[in-house]
């Protein structure tokens, strides 16, 4: 029996011309690659699929995916992709990277071959500094009230009573990624940079392409675009690291925000470059994915959401209703917005999980650091995983109900009525949030010690974000807008030709009329 579950092999990802067809509709046409593999999954929890020189296994299943989260899988190789193609690291750094395989833990992998020294061991402090920056509390605490009070000042500078014309994605992409990059990095960066925004959107479109790794001569466009903002960010670097004190670095270890290099985040990122040495080709790197994670799945991801909430007049009153509870009226937080309150809400809370149930598309990747067995296949060590996002988030059976299938937006597809009695013996009907599933069912974030790190800074970002434009305007729709401007008779659905990482943009523009109050 053993050696016959030895022999088995997941089931292969038909293809017309091997080593080539697989691999050219990935990168070509990723959502018709993604359906295949849905129908292919539905036979086997794991399917084998050729891309190119690679052989990935794509799983699916809640008990599957939630497996490949574990600690004998590694996400390091994947990461090192990113880090190079996508980011532009130095290859003296990347070196550093290829020769510590002691993982992110704190515990260094059994099997490791390298040095497990504290100061060899880039994987770890990296995923350390993350922690410290992105998802303690104290520092989502910090970015929620510098990003609250940013994106203020963007708004204040808009007329108020006057009705106007705007385009719902062109403003949230230029006003949130102002508001976010002050609030992380400080302001010096859009000064020393003219049009920075303009060239972070040129190159967030090609962050995916870029992961591939394609040749210089054939992916041109895409470098040059990372070259561009990379070198932005080079350039702020050295001006910040000339200007900050680093003699007394301790004291300003925890400090929220100082202006030279914003938050904490960023003065962890510089800490740890220098831990290891980076060349300032590198620190452009850091910083230019730092912001690439930061903008690009957040800002489509919030569009999503305020589309939403615009195109359906009841959300919209609901919507409303809800974020005034959280307005802090005394004191001398007045006027701002309680986050935690906020992220309470059940209506909100619900339409903010349905969009990234339905917007997130990645495949989340593992490397085996070990011999498994998987979907009941043993599958070797170094064997590459891919768990598609899609798959799992669109299942009918996990998420469809008889009148909203799961390929449907539905707004109250997270909550659920309560009835409420008070001390009185009074009886109300109340909604509570509550997800209808989790784990390997529901991972826009991906999983285990790889999950997202910048988890916690979406959300806070998100929900500011909705509730100041929902409280700030009266906003009346106008119609919905091809990409070239032109009149559009549906509204948006997933640009499937976007490349750029985790959230897939909307396909259509919102014109919407509105008025600040
Ligand atoms: C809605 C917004 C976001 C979505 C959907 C998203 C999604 C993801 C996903 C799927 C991964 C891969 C996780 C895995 O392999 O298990 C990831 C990794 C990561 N994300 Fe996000 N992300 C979002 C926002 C952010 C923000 C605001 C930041 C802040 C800088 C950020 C920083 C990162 C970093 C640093 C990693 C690498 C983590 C590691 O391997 O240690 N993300 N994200």
């Amino acid at each position: 029996q053993k050696s016959r579950s030895k022999l088995r092999q997941p089931p292969r990802l038909s293809e017309t011309i091997p080593f080539v067809s697989n691999a050219w509709q990935f990168m070509t046409n990723k959502r018709l690659f993604i359906n295949r593999t849905r129908e292919a999954l539905r036979a086997s929890p794991v399917v084998q699929c050729r891309l190119g020189p690679m052989t990935l296994h794509l799983v699916s299943g809640g008990s599957t995916v939630s497996a490949v989260f574990r600690s004998s899988f590694t996400s390091d190789p994947w990461i090192l992709r990113i880090l190079q193609h996508t980011a532009g690291y130095a290859s003296t750094d990347l070196a550093k990277f290829s020769a510590d395989d002691s993982g992110c833990a704190t515990l260094p992998r059994k099997d490791s071959t390298g040095s497990t020294a504290p100061e060899k061991r880039i994987w770890h402090a990296m995923h350390r500094t993350h922690e410290e920056g992105l998802v303690s509390a104290h520092s989502v605490g910090a970015f929620s009230a510098s990003f609250q009070e940013c994106f203020r000042e963007e708004l204040s500078t808009l007329p108020v009573g006057n009705w106007v014309e705007v385009r719902v994605s062109d403003f949230l992409k230029k006003h949130m990624s102002i508001a976010a990059t002050r609030s992380v990095l400080g302001s010096r960066i859009l000064e020393v940079n003219a049009g920075f925004i303009d060239t972070f959107w040129e190159y967030e479109q090609f962050g995916e392409s870029l992961s591939f790794g394609l040749p210089s001569w054939l992916n041109r466009r895409a470098i040059s675009a990372r070259e561009r903002f990379r070198c932005m960010c080079r350039k702020w670097y050295k001006l910040a690291d000339q200007e900050f004190d680093w003699d007394t670095v301790a004291l300003h270890q925890d400090e929220e925000w100082e202006p030279i290099f914003g938050s904490q985040i960023s003065r962890g990122l510089a800490r740890w470059g220098k831990q290891f040495s980076f060349s300032v080709e590198s620190f452009g790197a850091a910083y230019a994915l730092l912001l690439f994670g930061l903008h690009a799945n957040t800002i489509p991801i919030c569009i999503w959401m305020v589309m939403e909430i615009i195109k359906d007049p009841d959300l919209y009153h609901q919507i409303k209703d809800e974020v005034s509870q959280a307005n802090i009226t005394d004191g001398a937080l007045a006027g701002n917005f309680d986050f935690q309150r906020l992220a309470s809400m059940p209506l909100l809370q619900s339409v903010y999980t349905e969009t990234l149930r339905v917007h997130v598309s990645i495949l989340v990747t593992r490397t085996a650091t070990e011999p498994v067995v998987i979907g009941g296949y043993n599958i070797p060590k170094g064997s590459v995983f891919q768990a598609p996002t899609e798959v799992a988030h669109l299942d009918e059976i996990v998420w469809g109900t008889p009148d909203h299938p799961a390929s449907e937006f539905w707004t109250y597809r997270h909550v659920k009525e309560v009835e409420k009695t008070d001390s009185t013996g009074y009886v109300t009907k109340k909604l509570e949030f509550s997800i209808a599933a989790r784990g390997g069912n529901y991972f826009p974030f991906g999983g285990g010690i790889s999950i997202c790190a910048g988890r916690n800074f979406a959300k806070p970002e998100v929900l500011l974000t909705v509730a100041m434009i929902i409280s700030n305007f009266d906003i009346e729709f106008i119609e919905w807008l091809k990409l070239d401007g032109t009149h559009s008779e549906r509204p948006a659905l997933d640009n499937t030709g976007y490349a750029n990482a985790a959230a897939t943009p909307p396909d259509r523009e919102m014109k919407v009329m509105w008025r600040r109050i």
